[in-house]
């Protein structure tokens, strides 16, 4: 790990729009800033465009503080005896045994019979024959085939939390979908980065023209896999949950070949920074690139990442040789992640930095090939002449709009007052007078960034006073610009991304496209927001 470049200090906007990130190196080396999940990262908000004076530390992975409630300010002296509880305390909350004795459950479990075997949901344990007893009371999946046992996503309960770990199956079809792209590509393996199920997929077949690495946080899959085909790892601070033994694991895999024909496929939770998603996935890239071979010298380490397409803008701002492909992935466990129903279908794609022109989608699910694009496209999707491309992102047919000069979604229409294009029922922008300022009236503003509110200066008394635990709670000093920090750009060079794509630009302002993520507002929110009504 050390030559690898230390996370640069950045600043990253959050899509939940109520604090900011920055990430430090120094997160990285000190072992006191380390919760359970690994290296915290050290997060900074932002009021009104600027930083305010505190900057803290936090778990990288749990958005909810009931999950892990690491938090330190950036400059508080912790004693001695406090590290050592802390050290202690993270100890306590790993897993019970270790991959090896865990794995052992798999082997003596493949020994007995499918009527003997048994996996305790409450335990999250496979179990032999006599333990069986103790768990009387616990729910069991009993009587597990040889199947079931190699494909342990369809034994295990699914983790649902969605702040922290949403774990949603690919379906059948999708996980076909990609065997094939990665076979027709002509990959050898594939390092699966939260992504069980293909994994499962691959390891089963009979034919074994695939070999897979899972990488992912859930530590029921010890028991499953060898060290050599699962590592419990954070994709969020790039940690090993059992050290250098198990990365070695990861780089002997990355590096078989001379890093020829790796493919690397991830379906992180929809909830995490892609600011923070896209820093480890270049830095997986520089990791690779490190393998002076004539593949690694010419090339980018080819990498298919699932995620929503209105977060498209922010993937591809920071890796800007991916795009997003019109694939629609498709889920079992997630009714609006389904392909085909009423509304508009399943809003997750694919982000690949793989050739849109070899990036084939299936004929047969109606996706076709423009030529002018040079890309597959979905049924839907129509070339628009003035445009001049397919414009449609989230699976609906766009009309062409010659006032705004550009597609837009169905249902809209052009509003001379407002001036765009917008939904048939909507509020003009003269009778949106409150969702402006309430203090000056600015529309392009709200209350809390208004320049004539004096009560809140960043660092002054209304920002002290917010308790700690505003992490999760607090919306009110959030701004929506963001500093990227100038060494995220060095790294994002060294991975070889076009020098000419990588943005300059200091500050950004971000998309404005819709945020599945917002928080509801808390209670105390709420309070608040009714008491600036009134006043
Ligand atoms: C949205 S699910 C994707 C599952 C995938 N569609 C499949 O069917 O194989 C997210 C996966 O990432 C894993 N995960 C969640 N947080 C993670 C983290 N911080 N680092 C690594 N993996 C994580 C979950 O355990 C889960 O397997
Ligand atoms: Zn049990
Ligand atoms: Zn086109
Ligand atoms: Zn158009
Ligand atoms: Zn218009
Ligand atoms: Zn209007």
């Amino acid at each position: 790990m050390n030559d690898v470049p230390p996370v640069p200090h950045r600043g990253v906007h959050n899509c939940w729009d109520y604090f900011n990130y920055l990430i430090s190196a120094s997160t990285l080396k000190s072992q006191f800033f380390v919760c359970i999940l690994g290296p915290t990262l050290l997060f900074e908000r932002y009021f009104q465009g600027q930083k305010s004076d505190k900057r803290f530390f936090a778990c990288s992975a749990c958005r909810d503080r009931k999950d892990c409630d690491f938090f330190q300010h950036e400059d508080e002296k912790i004693s001695d005896a406090r590290k050592q509880a802390r050290h202690e305390f993270n100890r306590s909350k790993q897993p019970e045994y270790t991959h090896n004795e865990y794995y052992k459950r798999y082997q003596s479990a493949l020994r007995e019979k499918p009527s003997k075997r048994s996996y305790c949901h409450h335990c999250n344990l496979l179990l032999s024959p006599k333990e069986t007893k103790s768990h009387g009371n616990h729910r069991m999946t009993t009587n597990i085939s040889n199947e079931q046992l190699l494909k342990p996503s369809f034994v295990m309960a699914p983790l649902e939390n969605k702040k922290t770990n949403a774990q949603y199956l690919y379906n059948e079809k999708t996980v076909e979908f990609l065997l094939k792209t990665i076979q027709t590509l002509g990959f050898d393996r594939v390092v699966c980065i939260g992504t069980p199920r293909l994994h499962e997929v691959i390891m089963s077949s009979e034919q074994k023209k695939l070999d897979s690495l899972l990488l992912d946080i859930d530590h029921r899959y010890y028991q499953f896999y060898p060290p050599n085909n699962y590592c419990r790892y954070n994709m969020f601070n790039h940690h090993f949950f059992d050290g250098d033994e198990s990365e070695k694991y990861f780089q002997d895999f990355l590096h078989r070949n001379g890093g020829d024909g790796v493919v690397v496929v991830t379906d992180p939770p929809f909830g995490g920074l892609v600011e923070v998603l896209a820093f480890t996935i270049k830095r997986i890239m520089m990791l690779w690139h490190k393998d002076k071979t004539d593949v690694c010298r010419f090339q980018d380490l080819p990498v298919i990442w699932t995620f929503p397409y209105f977060l498209e803008f922010r993937i591809v701002k920071w890796l800007p040789s991916f795009h997003m492909s019109d694939y629609k992935v498709g889920y079992d466990n997630h009714a609006l992640f389904q392909c085909g129903k009423k509304n508009k279908g399943t809003p997750v794609r694919l982000f690949t930095n793989l050739s849109p022109k070899t990036f084939v989608l299936p004929k047969e699910d109606g996706y076709r090939f423009c030529d002018v694009c040079d890309r597959y496209i979905s049924s839907e999707n129509v070339h628009c002449e003035k445009c001049n491309k397919c414009t449609s992102k989230d699976g609906r047919r766009y009309h062409h709009c010659e006032l705004c000069n550009h597609c837009v979604k169905p249902g809209r229409e052009h509003c001379s007052t407002c001036n765009r294009c917008e939904l048939v029922k909507h509020r003009c922008i003269s009778d949106r007078s409150s969702l402006g300022c309430h203090i000056c009236g600015d529309l392009t503003h709200k209350r809390r960034e208004c320049p004539q509110r004096t009560a809140a200066k960043p660092g002054g008394k209304g920002n002290r006073k917010r308790k700690h635990n505003s992490l999760a709670s607090d919306t009110a000093g959030s701004s929506d610009t963001t500093v990227i920090d100038e060494s995220f750009k060095t790294s994002a060079d060294n991975v070889n991304c076009r020098k000419d794509s990588i943005e300059s630009t200091g500050v950004y302002t971000t998309d404005n496209t819709p945020c599945k993520h917002r928080r509801k507002p808390s209670k105390s929110n709420k309070k608040k927001r009714k008491f600036h009504k009134k006043s």
